[in-house]
């Protein structure tokens, strides 16, 4: 990768920056626009305009420490686009080998001046330079600085993990998180699949717990792929297609998924259900309902429908009706900091509360559509006790349900004590996956 080549894909790193770190704006969305409106960049340097703004904020705690260190004007008295022109600069000396620090500064510097901050050239120089020079004498004074996590949030992890635990899940956010898809075994098999992805040079692995779930890697655009136009893959992290197993449906299964979008759960009970059946998929809004549609659409299923529902208003007609209701909820994301780290960026003490309230809330009306003898799931990606076991605990004490030994459920490779009592906490860096917990419940009467 050469200086010049990337001069245009730093400007376009550091307007996403600006967007999110300046405007609010989520990262995620912001660089699937600007990969899109970009489309005709070389894939180098897609993956370089990728690996920076994801980087650059997976490290956004260290990175302002380290500035505040060698800068005499603190990161956040600094010009906005200054600020975000520092932060990704201070993320490639550190963190991008391949290119020279010398190439870093010399960017750094035509872009402030190109964004008509020829004034502060010294001082970028000045800076990153004596960064760049520094680089390997620097020390953090604690680990939530190391691992770029919120102090409030490293401590309450602190009292609930072992050290060993906490460090192996840190180090693990910080690390690449694979891209895995689940086969839609009702439209292909697996072999078929592989055999279609592997004549697109895609390179294929297995994951950890689940046959069919595969790790894709070295291709460009997933919509490209053959196996996805024809709806034989979904894109879905190992520890959400964990939920369908530990669901278990049964030939014929009425099932209600209360907070579907983008539907990754629903269309695999869809699948569990092999053409029989039925998957009631429910979200909040027209646009998040059009996100599901877009998935069945593809994939042809037909004992699965979507539609718009406020999962706090009980909806009578589904009272007692259904023999599995799964309440994927809203949730901190804690889990997925690896793939979507703006979460640690914004998320608040107060945040973790108020998660946990209305997920209350939202058991205490979902609860009522499951049968007698019927099954309840409730799952996030988070991990956060409050949100994931008081959460549970709470609902077998309130409701007239009762945890279900999932032990077997989740395949041969994954055992944790608590499965005997009905639920999972799994930790990145400990299983290989996302960071997710999920408990299943049966209704009693
Ligand atoms: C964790 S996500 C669900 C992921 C989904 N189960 C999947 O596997 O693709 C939570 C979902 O809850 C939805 N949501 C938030 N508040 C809601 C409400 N009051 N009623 C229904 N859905 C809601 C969000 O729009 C979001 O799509």
């Amino acid at each position: 990768m050469t200086t010049t080549k990337t001069t245009d894909g730093r400007e376009i790193v550091l307007d996403i920056l600006l967007e999110v770190l300046e405007k609010g704006a989520y990262s995620h969305v912001v660089l699937r626009q600007a990969l899109n409106k970009y489309q005709y960049l070389e894939k180098p340097e897609r993956a370089f305009i990728s690996r920076v703004t994801e980087g650059t904020l997976e490290y956004l705690i260290q990175i302002d420490y380290i500035l505040n260190e060698y800068s005499k004007v603190k990161v956040n008295k600094m010009k906005p686009l200054i600020r975000n022109l520092m932060r990704m600069s201070v993320y490639q000396i550190l963190y991008m080998d391949r290119i020279p620090d010398s190439a870093v500064c010399n960017e750094a510097v035509k872009l402030a001046v190109k964004r008509k901050f020829q004034g502060l050239k010294g001082f970028v120089n000045g800076v990153l330079r004596t960064v760049a020079r520094e680089k390997d004498n620097i020390t953090f004074p604690s680990d939530d600085i190391r691992y770029s996590v919120p102090k409030w949030l490293y401590d309450k992890w602190a009292e609930s993990y072992e050290a060993d635990t906490l460090h192996r899940m840190l180090e693990q956010f910080l690390a690449d998180s694979p891209m895995t898809v689940r086969c839609n075994l009702h439209l292909a098999s697996k072999e078929q699949i592989v055999e279609s992805l592997a004549a697109q040079k895609v390179t294929v692995r297995e994951t950890a717990y689940i046959p069919e779930m595969l790790e894709l890697a070295d291709f460009d655009y997933l919509e490209s792929l053959d196996a996805f136009q024809k709806g034989w893959i979904q894109v879905q992290d190992v520890s959400s297609a964990l939920v369908g197993l530990a669901a278990a449906p049964k030939k014929g299964d009425y099932c209600i998924d209360v907070c579907g979008a983008p539907g990754g759960k629903s269309l695999h009970l869809a699948d569990l259900l092999d053409g029989t059946g039925h998957v009631d998929v429910r979200d909040l809004t027209e646009y998040k309902v059009q996100m599901i549609q877009e998935h069945i659409d593809r994939t042809g299923y037909t004992n699965i429908e979507a539609k718009v529902w406020d999962a706090l208003e009980l909806d009578d007609s589904s009272i007692g009706q259904a023999d599995i209701v799964l309440a994927d909820l809203p949730c901190s994301g804690l889990g997925i900091l690896g793939r979507k780290p703006d979460i640690k960026n914004r998320v608040t003490p107060e945040d973790l509360e108020s998660l946990a309230a209305l997920q209350r809330q939202m058991l205490s009306v979902v609860w009522q559509y499951v049968k007698p003898g019927g099954t309840l799931v409730f799952s996030t990606c988070t991990i956060n006790r409050q949100e994931n076991e008081e959460n549970a605990a709470w609902f077998a004490r309130e409701f007239p349900f009762e945890p279900v030994n999932i032990e077997g459920r989740l395949g041969e490779k994954l055992e944790e004590a608590t499965m005997k009592q009905g639920y999972i906490q799994l930790l990145p860096g400990i299983h290989s996956c996302d960071g997710f917990f999920l408990s299943v419940f049966r209704r009693t009467s």
